[in-house]
């Protein structure tokens, strides 16, 4: 077991991460104060994991929400299933909402928490690897937009998170790679020794050996959560946690949310952050063949994808949050482990970078 605690004043919360967590409920019942509870979840989560769940909430009163899978349902149409089973069974502030799935569910859930009655508890259990080692924790929660990624959201912290280890058995190896891209970044962005020691167990890891895996997640969750405990509502520095990001979301809204999952899009899109900031003078070269070749290794595209145009990544890329008086800010690398956000890269650079990449001009 190895736990940590996300220090936001009267907004902390413990993230316990463990094998079998789920199954012992009293390290975790606590943090649901009232008598009701429903559960958010999915139609491939549910028959692997909720009547397990349930069966340990007790003497709660318990409702469900069986969402339909996939990033393309991460949508306000999809929320309002939430909002009418929560309704339907009169729900009232005093709930807990339980995201038991990956990034789609918590993200989802977690903004119905943030809106329903103008707002109400929530905690997430996170079953994919991208969701135990970045998005159940740090509050950011929303949905998407045809025009971009993300783009109607709330922060909102949960009480808990509870990284149950065992439920990445039955994850498929396509998305235990993409939680790689974001294990991977948190080296990249602020820790260098991090980044050498998944150097040094990426076969263990991609064997998904068992301890190897509890210290990547460990790791990776107190990386996140002092950059978040430094800046919660992204006023500055939390922005590093975007590496590839305005890239990446570039080519998933351009490819159809789905197509690319959300890690292959990080992927891509942090060899081009690294590529753009060789080009610039800023970073050695030795840096992005490093990055490159650990994404590699971890079952990741390091290139971006081949029917999509320059002038359309800097079209998409322009819709960015944190696009500033009208000029893009990125992140960039000036050393493995030290990164920066700038609007200092010319458009024509950044063009050249995806030209090279083999985006067609
Ligand atoms: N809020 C944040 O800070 C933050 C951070 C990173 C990513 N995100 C968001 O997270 C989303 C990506 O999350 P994700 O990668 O978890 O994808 P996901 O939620 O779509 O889950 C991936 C797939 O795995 C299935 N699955 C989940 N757990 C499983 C399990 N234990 N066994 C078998 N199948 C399982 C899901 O049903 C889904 O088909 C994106 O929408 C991204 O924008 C948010
Ligand atoms: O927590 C953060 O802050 C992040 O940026 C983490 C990212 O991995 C995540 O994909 C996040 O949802 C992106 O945020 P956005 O504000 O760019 O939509
Ligand atoms: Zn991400």
């Amino acid at each position: 077991m190895k736990n940590l605690e996300l220090d936001l004043g009267e907004r902390s919360y413990p993230i316990l991460i463990s094998r079998e967590l789920v199954g012992n409920s009293a390290l975790w019942l606590k943090y649901i104060a009232g008598r009701q509870v429903c559960i958010v979840t999915n139609e491939t989560i549910a028959p692997l994991y909720l009547d397990n769940f349930k069966a340990l909430l007790g003497e709660k009163e318990i409702c469900e929400v069986i969402l339909p899978d996939g990033e393309a349902f991460k949508t306000l149409a999809t929320l309002q299933q939430i909002f009418d089973t929560l309704l339907e069974n009169n729900h009232n502030r005093g709930t807990t909402l339980i995201a038991l799935g990956g990034g789609v569910v918590g993200d989802m859930c977690g903004f119905a928490a943030a809106c329903y009655q103008r707002g109400v508890q929530f905690i997430q259990v996170p079953t994919t690897l991208l969701s135990m080692v970045d998005s159940s924790v740090g509050g950011k929660t929303g949905v998407n937009h045809p025009l971009g990624k993300n783009m109607i959201g709330a922060f909102h912290q949960p009480n808990c998170v509870l990284a149950d280890l065992s439920m990445l058995e039955t994850l498929p190896d396509r998305e235990f790679s993409a939680g790689m891209a974001e294990v991977i970044k948190y080296g990249l962005i602020c820790d260098a020794p991090f980044f050498k020691w998944l150097e040094d167990n990426i076969a263990g890891l991609m064997r998904r050996d068992g301890g190897l895996l509890e210290e990547a997640v460990y790791q990776s969750c107190l990386n996140k959560a002092r950059v978040v405990a430094e800046d919660e509502r992204e006023g500055g520095r939390r922005a590093i946690l975007n590496l590839g990001h305005t890239f990446g979301h570039a080519i998933e809204t351009a490819e159809g949310y789905g197509n690319w999952l959300h890690g292959e899009a990080v992927s891509a899109g942090m060899v081009l952050a690294l590529a753009l900031s060789v080009e610039l003078g800023w970073l050695d070269e030795s840096v992005l063949l490093r990055g490159k070749q650990l994404l590699q290794m971890a079952g990741l595209p390091v290139a971006p994808p081949e029917n999509m145009n320059v002038d359309q990544f800097l079209q998409l890329m322009g819709r960015d949050k944190k696009v500033l008086d009208g000029r893009l800010r990125l992140v960039l690398l000036k050393g493995l482990g030290v990164s920066v956000v700038s609007s200092d890269a010319p458009e024509n650079t950044i063009a050249h970078v995806l030209r090279v990449a083999g985006v067609r001009a």
